[in-house]
């Protein structure tokens, strides 16, 4: 008699799932290889940016209150003491009608507070001497760059757990951190199973397929912000898939498995949980692809059994394994982020369970727009290349159709829902 499993819904699964988030641990690694990694600290400024008042541009540097006379019909003249490009400093004092012909970016000179741009001042020699003229008043402060104007020293400036972009690579390295504080990567340990799976390299044979469950869930951990350990693939018999799973878990901090999953003659791994006393979180869920997604704990290590239907294996990593990954790159938020938007397709299949459906997310006219990437079956590999995003139909209606607004829930996102949903 085939076991009874009872679906339990999708929010209710993902929290049975992060009852059992560990927090991350720091590790330091080279600016050149944190682009795209988590920070494990917020980021703080350490000095004022920029350190020093500097001029902004290619010009003439003056003491604004020797300009007040100047118009167009009584140009001023200063003599020129010193010329200084970025990276100098002057050790000239600056007296009344004196000025640094100084470039962008150069220390201002401490007695000056305002800079003639090049283009307005007429610059000249005389006698061996140099000399320019303006003919316009300058305020105080007028054309300089201020010490602290980008950041003061001891703001805040991005959270611990933010995906370092390029802004943040760059606020890295104002800040001296040759070596910066990152989320390490939690290691996902991977096996696709199923006696028909073929290499990638592998010539096409009668009743076997090509494995891309574990290059599709490679880069979804990868995506997610995890290393993977792939393992291989393993044929459906117990004991070699047993023992495989046993101690492949001792060398990670999760394991996914791909196949074997469901109520088949073939699919092993809901006894392989039971041999190994693994706790089984749940083996059903209220969803379509993927119900048969089951997670379970051993000894507080999570196994995902996912689907070995691509589909489904696609969407259960999404919406179960992700979230745990993220949290342990410190993310506040480590859900998919969910937004409106309105659907432009129809979408008549009705179903019990709760859909999530491969959607290609659009702009059209300011708006989001979604239409399913493809075909919308938990087999089915090609419409997961269109997919951004997954919207969610939820179960219990004869469809959708075009014009409804639908929740989405975006893959290439890095900030993340509220929770629940
Ligand atoms: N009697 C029932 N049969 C099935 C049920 C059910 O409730 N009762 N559920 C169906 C659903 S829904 C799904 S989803 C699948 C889940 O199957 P398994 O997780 O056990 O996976 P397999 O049986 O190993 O494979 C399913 C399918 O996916 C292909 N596959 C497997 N691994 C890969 C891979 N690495 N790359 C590409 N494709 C892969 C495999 O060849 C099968 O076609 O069960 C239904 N059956
Ligand atoms: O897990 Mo199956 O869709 O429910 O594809
Ligand atoms: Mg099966």
């Amino acid at each position: 008699m085939l076991e009874k499993r009872t679906p339990i819904p999708v929010g209710e699964a993902v929290e049975k799932i992060m009852a059992y988030q560990k927090s991350g641990s720091i590790e330091y690694v080279s600016i050149n290889d944190s682009f795209g990694r988590f920070l494990a600290e917020d980021l703080k400024a350490t000095n004022d940016v920029p350190h020093f008042d500097r001029s902004p541009y290619d010009g003439f540097a003056v003491r604004s209150a020797d300009t007040k006379e100047a118009s167009m019909e009584n140009p001023l003249e200063f003599e020129v003491v010193d010329h200084i490009g970025a990276g100098h400093v002057t050790s000239k004092q600056v007296g009344s009608f004196q000025a640094v012909r100084i470039m962008t970016g150069a220390q201002m000179p401490e007695e000056c507070d305002a800079v003639v741009m090049l283009e307005l001042a007429k610059a000249y020699e005389r006698n061996g001497k140099n000399y320019m003229s303006i003919k316009r008043v300058y305020n105080p402060g007028d054309n300089v760059s201020f010490k602290g104007e980008d950041a003061k020293e001891g703001e805040s400036l991005v959270k611990k757990g933010t995906r370092i972009n390029p802004g943040i690579q760059a606020i890295l390295a104002t800040f001296g951190y040759a070596e910066v504080p990152v989320a390490q990567k939690p290691v996902i340990g991977l096996f696709a199973t199923g006696t028909e799976l073929l290499e990638v390299h592998e010539p096409l044979e009668p009743g076997k397929i090509r494995n891309s469950n574990a290059h599709m869930i490679s880069a979804q951990i990868d995506r997610a912000g995890a290393e993977v350990i792939y393992f291989g693939k393993l044929p459906d018999e117990f004991d070699t898939c047993f023992n495989a799973v046993k101690e492949a878990l001792e060398k990670v901090d999760m394991l996914i498995t791909t196949g074997g999953v469901s109520v088949g003659d073939f699919d092993y791994l809901p006894a392989i949980y039971e041999k190994l006393q693994a706790e089984v979180l749940f083996n059903k869920v209220a969803m379509r692809p993927g119900s048969v997604t089951t997670v379970a704990q051993h000894e507080g290590k999570l196994l995902f059994g996912l689907s070995g239907n691509p589909s489904a294996c696609y969407v259960g990593f999404e919406l179960f394994a992700r979230p745990i990954i993220r949290r342990m790159l410190f993310a506040e938020k480590p859900h998919l982020r969910k937004e409106k938007a309105e659907l432009v397709a129809d979408f008549p299949k009705a179903n019990p369970f709760t859909r999530f459906v491969r959607t290609a997310l659009n702009y059209s006219n300011g708006r989001l727009v979604a239409a399913p990437s493809g075909v919308d079956k938990s087999n089915i590999v090609m419409s997961l290349a269109g997919a951004n995003s997954l919207m969610i139909l939820p179960g219990g209606t004869r469809g959708y159709g075009k014009g409804d607004e639908v929740e989405v829930l975006l893959l290439e996102d890095h900030e993340g829902s509220e929770w629940p949903w």
